[in-house]
């Protein structure tokens, strides 16, 4: 699948390095355009892959190029305010080459969580193109504003784009250490799951046919209906394919693998990958519609493992509408499954994340409240609605 990539704030900005570094890393050429949004200097400055003429920094009349500090509302107005300049620099995206845009962004900040919704909003009205988000959840230990910046940001962008991809930080914090050491650990695996599930529908001309393709319509199809997607993923090494001309000489590729194990390696994988650790943790029953890939060299690849897994996958999320095939790799040391539940409903972290955004909401109105009487006014007395952005 081709992707128009927008990074808004920091995290977004640097996730979208990170897919650039894994599309020269493997080939992939999943981002076909690219553009990172900041309303902090620094941060742009930071990046490593975007090249700099793709790298917009907003807000300035306001912020002076420091950021917005977490205030997600400023966030959105700067957005607003400065939306032609970002606009203008996706003019030259070549748009008949792109399936979709996506907006990354950090959920529990200010720039991408306040911004990234505007942009969504503005991307609609112009493109026809489905416009999705990837947001990035806040681990619990950064506390109440993230907690209620992410909580308001996650309705906002649910509401602004065809369907919001969530990366739950705090799921995926190693024990005993903070989010903040482990980001380059934590945007490695976005990129390993993400990267696999679009890459799935853009195998290039003279490249590997897949015995059942994935293409892009099947992926947008599974995004369609709007709502919330998460991610599992599950991975087992095998022989490296050796595709020297000596061993194809002897034969050794045509040799036949035991199609028995073939197929029980994909469903253990299938199951390995819903059931462990997802990009959101939730449960599977629920699911509106689910797509599941398969990918690694093609003599590992084989429909009845994947119409399997295909069948426990219904059976799981008690969905009619379970979508499947291959991304066949042949270079790949590797067969790895990638799962995406979409539409998923039984989640608590969204319940849980809402419930401490409302406490953190009320604190923040108590303190307002007794640090100025006359705000008392304008404090709600049952505040138990989070409202979204814009
Ligand atoms: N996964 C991941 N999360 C990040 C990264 N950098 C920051 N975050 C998370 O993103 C949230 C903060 O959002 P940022 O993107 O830093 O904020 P911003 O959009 O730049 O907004 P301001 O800094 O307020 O102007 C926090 O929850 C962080 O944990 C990163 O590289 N990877």
């Amino acid at each position: 699948m081709r992707l128009a990539m927008i990074g808004f704030g920091q995290a977004g900005g640097k996730v979208l390095d990170a897919f650039l570094e894994y599309d020269r890393r493997t080939g992939s050429n999943l981002v076909r355009a690219a553009l990172a949004v900041n309303t902090a200097r620094a941060d742009l400055m930071g990046l490593e892959y975007v090249p700099e003429d793709r790298r917009v920094l907003i807000g300035q009349s306001r912020v002076k190029g420091h950021g917005v500090g977490a205030d997600n509302e400023l966030g959105a107005e700067v957005a607003e305010e400065d939306i032609d300049e970002v606009m203008g620099a996706l003019d030259d995206v070549p748009v008949h080459e792109v399936d979709a845009f996506l907006v990354v962004a950090g959920l529990g900040g200010g720039s991408g969580s306040g911004g990234g919704p505007v942009l969504a909003r503005h991307l609609k009205r112009i493109y026809t193109e489905p416009v999705y988000a990837l947001g990035v959840l806040p681990s619990a230990e950064e506390g109440g504003i993230y907690t209620l910046n992410a909580a308001r940001s996650f309705e906002t962008y649910v509401r602004e784009t065809d369907h919001l991809l969530v990366f739950d930080n705090d799921a995926w914090r190693r024990s005993g250490e903070s989010v903040q050491s482990g980001y380059d650990g934590i945007n490695e695996e976005i990129v390993r799951r993400f990267g696999l599930l679009f890459g799935a529908g853009e195998v290039e001309a003279g490249g590997e046919v897949a015995e059942s393709v994935v293409d892009s319509s099947e992926i947008i199809n599974t995004l369609a209906g709007g709502g919330v997607s998460t991610v599992g993923y599950a991975t087992e090494e095998v022989e490296r394919p050796d595709a020297g001309l000596l061993s194809r000489l002897r034969g050794a590729e045509a040799e036949d693998l035991d199609p028995a194990s073939t197929t029980n390696r994909i469903t253990s994988l299938v199951r390995r990958a819903a059931l462990g650790r997802l990009t959101l943790p939730c449960e599977l029953e629920g699911t509106e519609r689910a797509l599941l890939v398969l990918s690694g060299p093609p003599r590992y690849l084989n429909r009845k493992g994947i119409e399997r897994g295909r069948t426990w996958l219904e059976e799981e999320t008690g969905s009619m509408e379970v979508r499947g095939g291959d991304y066949p790799r042949r270079d790949a040391a590797e067969v790895s499954a990638v799962v995406l539940l979409s539409g998923v409903t039984r989640v608590e972290r969204i319940k849980d994340l809402q419930r401490v955004a409302i406490e953190a909401q009320e604190n923040i109105e108590d303190i307002r409240a007794r640090s100025d009487a006359n705000l008392h006014s304008l404090v709600e007395e049952d505040a138990e609605e989070l409202e979204p952005l814009f």
